[in-house]
């Protein structure tokens, strides 16, 4: 049996404020050496005690254009002068050490995921409405106001790209928080 179909790493994606963290933070909690994230790529130097597989892979901007060249990347960005990206051997590295990986990524990352041969499980994580959602991303109070204005804008594009037949396996609506959570975890635990 394939690596990957023994251990599928699961998509989660949703709108910023849909409620994530907050499920992703309780599911690690409670099942603290079941699931994994994936080390990421990045060109930029070392801090202070970062060691290189463990905080990041560090690379050189070369090596990181030639994994982008090989198609290596489930996504990357470039942020100032410096690259990062998730890589798919990354996330392959995670299920052999026996987790599950867990992707946190928006919607252009999903349809990056779904070209690899990661055979991965997707979650689409939605608030109950539009309405809501800003007061959630209000009552977070952690973004500014032009923040808010561009991710509502990004949230009605990614809960329209999630009607998209096909490509969410489940779909959660984060209204009450124990029965999402409820949901979330099912779906997490299950192994198909
Ligand atoms: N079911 C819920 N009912 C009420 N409030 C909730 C619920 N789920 C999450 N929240 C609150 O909504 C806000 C946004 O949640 P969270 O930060 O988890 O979203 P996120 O999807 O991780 O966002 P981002 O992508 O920006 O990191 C938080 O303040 C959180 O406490």
């Amino acid at each position: 049996m394939s690596i990957e179909k023994a251990n599928r790493p699961i998509v989660i994606s949703g709108p910023s404020g849909s409620g994530k963290s907050t499920h992703l933070n309780r599911l690690l909690k409670e099942y603290p050496d079941r699931f994994g994230f994936s080390i990421s790529h990045t060109t930029r130097q070392p801090r202070g005690t970062e060691q290189n597989g463990i905080e990041y892979h560090f690379v050189t901007k070369e090596d990181f254009l030639k994994l982008v060249d090989q198609g290596g990347f489930i996504e990357h960005a470039q942020f100032g002068s410096n690259y990062y990206g998730t890589s798919v051997q990354a996330v392959r590295d995670v299920a052999q050490k026996d987790r599950t990986c867990i992707l946190d990524i928006e919607m252009e990352g999903v349809k990056q995921v779904k070209k690899t041969s990661l055979n991965a499980r997707y979650l689409s994580l939605q608030p109950p409405s539009i309405e809501i959602l800003e007061a959630r991303l209000r009552g977070r109070a952690t973004d500014t106001e032009d923040a808010i204005t561009q991710r509502l804008a990004q949230a009605k594009n990614e809960l329209e790209f999630a009607k998209t037949p096909g490509v969410f396996d489940k779909v959660i609506i984060n209204d009450d928080l124990e029965k999402a959570w409820t949901e979330f975890k099912a779906f997490c635990v299950s192994e198909e």
